[in-house]
């Protein structure tokens, strides 16, 4: 049986739970734990339903290579056709090595350092969603020293609520992304009087894990609003960047699909006149979320007066969300523990911190040596990873049918501190 908003991760008759059909507790005994495992189907399924939607009209889909960056989820995607969301130097190399076309990339972020706009003119990205005056005047002069002409697209702050986390919702007025909207037409104005940009487009991301249509549908209205402004003055947009941002199923919550959401911006375009402008949209959980799961093995029991402890071998460094969003996520046996009781337990890691939780108050039969699953894992999990306590990061699979790929080895001790050197 299929799980609810995991379609490619099912229970077998005899409890086995499987993704792509390939058995995860085997999968465990293989590579070890902790481990990551994705479905290349999961991830181009997720891809198709925004593909579908926006077929025969002038679109863009930039993955926000943020949520999970491995090299081969990268090409997955690339070979797919898509464009990426970049936020640094770093992201830029990175998915240029999986294959990445230059000019379907567009280069977020509030902080660019010079060495990385230029690196980004360069290789000739699609354009730059430029934060703020400051940046603006950064850019110009860097391409005007390179003898270049930038393309820019603003990041408008449409000062909507994302209805999610404060700590993940950025379209509000006092989040540090973008350019105030009352603030924009005079920043298009500035950005249009300088010789070394070339305004292209307009853009917005007003947070993540974002379930509802409505604040997705103010902010286009928002930017629509602007773009008749800034059209009005001779500056043509060619663009409308209406960001990510789309949330997925961790329990029981139901975002419209990726196919809804874009049917709903792209009528609401239509609609007021806007139809001829490319749509670019920047998804990074709901591509990659379901795809992925985290395992682990059950290490100890560790019974207790007020809580029961199941300690297990991965931890916060490995997936950081429960600990820094109390995000919850699903945690399911990967087989059924013969003779073993149900308790409630609290599934921590071995990390020197009591905000190294992955799950609390669990109803889980498990015994110590069991694989659990952490569901939902693959946005936001290897991508957030760390090497507190130096532990070294899990490797990665990827599904791809009947095949299994190490798609990133798991990393040695010695690695850690290759880079460190001891004093004479
Ligand atoms: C600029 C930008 N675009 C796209 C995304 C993708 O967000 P999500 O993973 O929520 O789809 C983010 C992260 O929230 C972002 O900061
Ligand atoms: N890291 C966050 C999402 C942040 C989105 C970044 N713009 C999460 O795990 O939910």
């Amino acid at each position: 049986m299929t799980l609810p908003g995991h379609p490619h991760l099912a229970r077998d008759a005899q409890g086995e739970l499987r993704l792509e059909g390939h058995s995860l507790a085997d999968l465990a005994r293989r590579h070890g734990t902790p481990l990551y495992v994705y479905s290349r189907a999961a991830m181009l399924d997720a891809l198709a339903g925004y593909q579908r939607a926006l077929e025969g009209l002038p679109h863009l889909i930039c993955y926000a290579m943020k949520a999970n960056s491995n090299l081969a989820v990268l090409q997955t995607f690339a070979r797919a056709g898509c464009g990426f969301d970049i936020v640094s130097g770093g992201e830029l190399e990175r998915v240029l090595a999986a294959g990445a076309e230059p000019s379907k990339i567009v280069f977020s972020g509030v902080g660019k350092t010079a060495a990385e706009m230029r690196r980004a003119l360069e290789v000739g990205v699609h354009c730059f969603n430029v934060e703020s005056l400051g940046e603006l005047e950064r850019l110009a002069e860097v391409a005007a020293a390179m003898g270049r002409r930038a393309p820019v697209s603003l990041r408008v702050n449409p000062d909507v609520d994302a209805g999610t986390h404060p700590y993940i919702s950025t379209g509000l007025k006092d989040n540090k992304f973008g350019i105030p909207h009352d603030e924009a037409l005079a920043a298009y104005r500035r950005a249009a009087a300088l010789p070394s940009l070339q305004v292209i487009g307009i853009d917005c991301h007003i947070g993540s894990q974002i379930t509802q249509l409505e604040p997705y549908l103010d902010a286009l209205g928002r930017l629509l609003d602007l773009v008749e402004a800034v059209e009005a003055e001779g500056i043509a947009l060619a663009h409308v960047d209406v960001g990510g941002g789309l949330g997925i199923t961790y329990t029981d919550e139901a975002p419209p699909a990726p196919e809804t959401l874009v049917r709903a911006l792209a009528e609401l375009m239509r609609a007021r006149g806007h139809g001829h402008r490319e749509l670019i949209v920047e998804p990074g959980r709901s591509l990659v979320g379901n795809a992925g799961v985290l395992l682990a093995e059950v290490q100890y029991l560790k019974p207790g007066e007020t809580k029961n402890f199941c300690i297990v071998d991965a931890a916060m460094n490995d997936l950081v969300r429960p600990a820094m969003y109390e995000a919850w996520m699903a945690i399911e046996p990967c087989r059924p523990s013969a003779g073993t009781a149900a308790a409630t337990w609290d599934v921590v890691g071995p990390v020197c911190e009591s905000g190294d939780w992955l799950g609390r108050d669990r109803r889980l039969a498990v015994a110590p040596g069991d694989i659990v699953a952490v569901l939902s894992a693959g946005a936001y999990g290897m991508a957030m990873a760390g090497n507190y306590n130096s532990r070294p990061r899990a490797a990665e699979i990827m599904l791809d049918g009947d095949a299994v790929h190490v798609v990133r080895e798991r990393e040695d001790a010695r690695a850690l501190f290759a880079l460190e050197r001891l004093l004479d």
